[in-house]
């Protein structure tokens, strides 16, 4: 299947190296020669969008939010195109009526380019089955109501960020104890991944499986009793409500 990704910066080069990695006929398009340069070799390479986008089934779109619209007017797609912005705070709508493909929003995530990502999905009748396969395939995805997209935005898109803030919290400490900077980041980094595995794999829940960490009488009780104590959960909760409410108002400043 041939995708074309219109713009190749932090996100959009993540998705075309996950892509490459699962045997996609690729297109890369952004208007700056060295974020094409950086991509891999197998990777087709285009400035001009109109070309990018010609024999493509799926269009991407991971350009700034106030760019999409000039983007989307760059090109002509068909009907037998589907075209997915992957752009925080850009509605379904405004894409809709700017294309006469397919048109499809998507909040993805870094991780792609590990095929790794999850994405929250929303499209008019159901999620077309290109985007369906590109997503399986760059990791899973989740269908949601448009509405729904700012908070999964906060939750998906921004996550990463969130997540990486308490690895390195967790990594420095570490370090302040006596631990090499680089092994701390190796326990950290696949403490998160493991963590991660039991959660996707084990039918206990979140509450139960810190209790299955905490043996009684034990090291773990001791800083959970800490975390609990100065509600550290709080602090991220509130990181995710201040991305939700800085979607919303991107969407009406830009009347997105
Ligand atoms: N960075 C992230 O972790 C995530 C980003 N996104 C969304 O992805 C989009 C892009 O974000 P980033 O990759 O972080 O930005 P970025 O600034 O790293 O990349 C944007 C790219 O678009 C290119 N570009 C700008 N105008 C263009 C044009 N007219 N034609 C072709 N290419 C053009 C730029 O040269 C640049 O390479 C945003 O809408 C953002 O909301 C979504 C989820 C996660
Ligand atoms: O910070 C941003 O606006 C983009 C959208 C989600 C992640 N990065």
């Amino acid at each position: 299947m041939k995708v074309t990704v219109i713009g190749c910066g932090n996100l959009g080069s993540a998705v075309v190296e996950g892509l490459v990695n699962k045997g996609y006929d690729v297109v890369a398009c952004d208007k700056d020669e060295e974020a094409l340069d950086a991509l891999s070799d197998g990777v087709m390479k285009e400035k001009d969008a109109g070309k990018a986008v010609e024999g493509s089934e799926l269009v991407v779109v991971a350009v700034k939010p106030e760019v999409v619209g000039p983007v989307l007017g760059s090109f002509d797609a068909d009907d037998g195109q589907v075209v997915a912005s992957f752009a925080a705070a850009v509605s379904l709508g405004y894409v809709r009526e700017r294309t006469d493909g397919r048109a499809v929003r998507v909040m993805p995530n870094l991780a792609g380019e590990y095929n790794e990502m999850t994405a929250a999905v929303c499209a008019d009748d159901g999620v077309p089955d290109e985007v369906a396969r590109v997503l399986d395939d760059l990791g899973s995805y989740v269908e949601v109501d448009e509405e729904l997209m700012d908070i999964a935005t906060a939750v998906n898109g921004s996550g990463p960020a969130f997540v990486f803030y308490a690895m390195k919290a967790m990594r420095d400490a570490g370090v302040e104890g006596g631990l090499d900077e680089e092994d701390a980041g190796t326990l950290v980094a696949q403490t998160f991944r493991g963590a991660a595995a039991i959660v996707q794999n084990d039918e206990r829940s979140l509450d139960e499986l810190i209790d299955a960490v905490c043996s009684p009488g034990g090291t773990t009780v001791e800083g959970m009793e800490v975390l609990r104590e100065s509600d550290a959960g709080r602090p991220f909760a509130d990181a995710v409500g201040a991305a939700e409410r800085r979607s919303v108002e991107i969407t009406e400043e830009l009347d997105l």
